[in-house]
């Protein structure tokens, strides 16, 4: 890939953050860049979510610096953080996290509507990625989606406004079987197919496995995970 493509999306330098007295992440680093994938992987409280809510901009460091495409997070006010994420961020959670009354090509457009896509554009946009994504869109209600379909149109929703950098906690984590190897090839096609860069974490080694690069979050600092 050449060096517009691998620009850094995400550098993270120096991040400490603690609750009550006590350190959850330790001056931790972290560089990503476009086209790459990491998984974080890491016991149970050993601080995952944190690090994405860090990322995300929703809890304040209490010293370094988090920079995604360029700009330093932490100095953002409330307004020109929200604006950076839409324009810089996709988000899949656990659980889909979709509207069950809405349909799946609304759900994947909202975001797009948000930012201000006129709606036509926004549901054929919506409506080509689940297609891509092999989610069936107009017949089945949000609701009656299976958890791979869920999860699928989770990732065409946070795809929908092209993304830079593409967060996911535990993408899989309600899927066994064939529905988790699916959604993890899925995502992890993405950093190639879509150009964007890639965090996933997870609890799963095997999902892991297919990053590009493995961390584990250790005492609050992330160190190379064995492969
Ligand atoms: N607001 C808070 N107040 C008190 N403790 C907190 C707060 N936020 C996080 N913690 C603590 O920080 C630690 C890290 O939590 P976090 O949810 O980030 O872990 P995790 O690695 O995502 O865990 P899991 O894999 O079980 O989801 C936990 O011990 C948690 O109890």
């Amino acid at each position: 890939m050449d060096d517009i493509v691998r620009r850094p999306l995400l550098e993270v330098a120096g991040l400490c953050y603690g609750v009550g007295g006590r350190p959850i992440l330790r001056d931790l680093g972290l560089g990503l860049a476009a086209g790459e994938s990491i998984a974080v992987t890491g016991p149970s409280g050993c601080g995952k979510t944190t690090l994405l809510m860090a990322l995300l901009g929703l809890v304040t460091p209490d010293s370094g610096t988090v920079t995604i495409a360029g700009t330093d997070i932490t100095r953002l006010s409330a307004r020109d953080l929200a604006a950076h994420r839409r324009a810089h961020l996709g988000v899949v959670f656990q659980f889909g996290e979709l509207l069950p009354e809405l349909s799946p090509v609304e759900n994947v457009a909202l975001p797009a509507l948000l930012g201000g896509t006129r709606a036509g554009r926004a549901y054929r946009e919506a409506a080509r990625l689940l297609a891509d994504l092999g989610v069936p869109a107009a017949e089945t209600p949000t609701g009656a989606l299976s958890g791979g379909e869920r999860q699928r149109t989770a990732v065409a929703r946070a795809l929908i406004t092209r993304p830079g950098l593409l967060l996911a906690d535990e993408p899989t984590g309600a899927l066994d079987g064939d529905a988790r190897d699916v959604v993890a090839d899925l995502l992890f096609a993405l950093p190639e197919r879509h150009g964007c860069a890639l965090l996933v974490v997870t609890h799963d080694e095997a999902v892991a496995a297919r990053a590009d690069r493995r961390l584990r979050l250790d005492q609050g600092r992330l160190a190379g995970a064995a492969a």
